[in-house]
């Protein structure tokens, strides 16, 4: 069996803008990420890297191309075999968190168990032994507007790992932290991944955290390029 564990192959995106021309945002964007390891994607404000992580995570399609988890074409599948596919697959850590106000530190992180349909009493154990690793363990019953910034990512990144997910995507998941908390979510979300053996696609802005992932890669003028 391969270790290839997604793979992009001359990915191509185009937008109708609103006032009717055609920005061509992804021309031939091409990438092998492999079990474990870790990536991460810079480029310019506007470049297409959110655009290429959606497509990869097959929540927007592209204009041609073709995505691929272990193998298996996954671009042309129904709605229901892709949410089927990113549950089993792929964990997500956003800039905003994404946490839902209502539920507190340890029910956020079950509920990616409620979505992939997988909650059971050995969940919640792993669920605060998660939480635990990252530091919150006295943060458990918290709600959201209860916690820091760098714990309500941290709560969300415990949140992607439950589910021992192939890739994690990170989007920009230091953009609103200071630089010192940023520093300590960036290491904690690369150790987790270490430790659970989950490849990392990290979108980032910032040269030093791009740094501290073992491929550094760049997408420039519609495509990605190995630094
Ligand atoms: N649904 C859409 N309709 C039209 N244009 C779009 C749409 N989504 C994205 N775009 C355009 O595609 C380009 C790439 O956007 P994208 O969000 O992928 O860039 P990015 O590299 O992630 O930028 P940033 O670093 O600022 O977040 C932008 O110019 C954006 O305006």
């Amino acid at each position: 069996m391969s270790s290839e564990i997604l793979k992009i192959e001359n990915l191509k995106k185009s937008f109708k803008s609103p006032n009717g021309s055609v920005i061509e945002v992804l021309k031939g964007a091409d990438l092998s990420l492999f079990k474990g390891e870790s990536a991460s994607l810079r480029g310019e404000s506007g470049a297409g890297k959110t655009t290429f992580l959606n497509i990869a995570a097959c929540l927007e399609t592209p204009s041609s191309g073709g995505v691929y988890w272990d193998g298996l074409k996954v671009d042309g599948l129904s709605n229901s075999k892709q949410a089927k596919l990113r549950s089993g697959y792929m964990g997500f850590v956003f800039q905003s968190y994404c946490l839902i106000p209502e539920l507190n530190a340890l029910e956020n992180v079950l509920f990616a168990a409620r979505i992939a349909d997988s909650f059971n009493k050995k969940t919640i154990s792993r669920a605060k032994e998660i939480l635990e690793k990252v530091g919150l363990s006295d943060r458990m019953g918290h709600m959201p507007h209860q916690m820091s910034g760098g714990e309500r990512q941290r709560v969300a990144i415990a949140r992607a790992i439950l589910n021992r997910p192939k890739v994690i995507f990170a989007d920009e998941p230091t953009g609103n932290l200071d630089e010192n908390t940023g520093l300590e979510v960036m290491d904690m979300l690369l150790d987790l991944c270490e430790v659970e053996g989950a490849a990392l696609l990290l979108i980032t802005h910032n040269p030093d955290f791009a740094r501290r992932t073992s491929r550094n890669l760049v997408l420039r003028s519609g495509k990605i390029f190995e630094e």
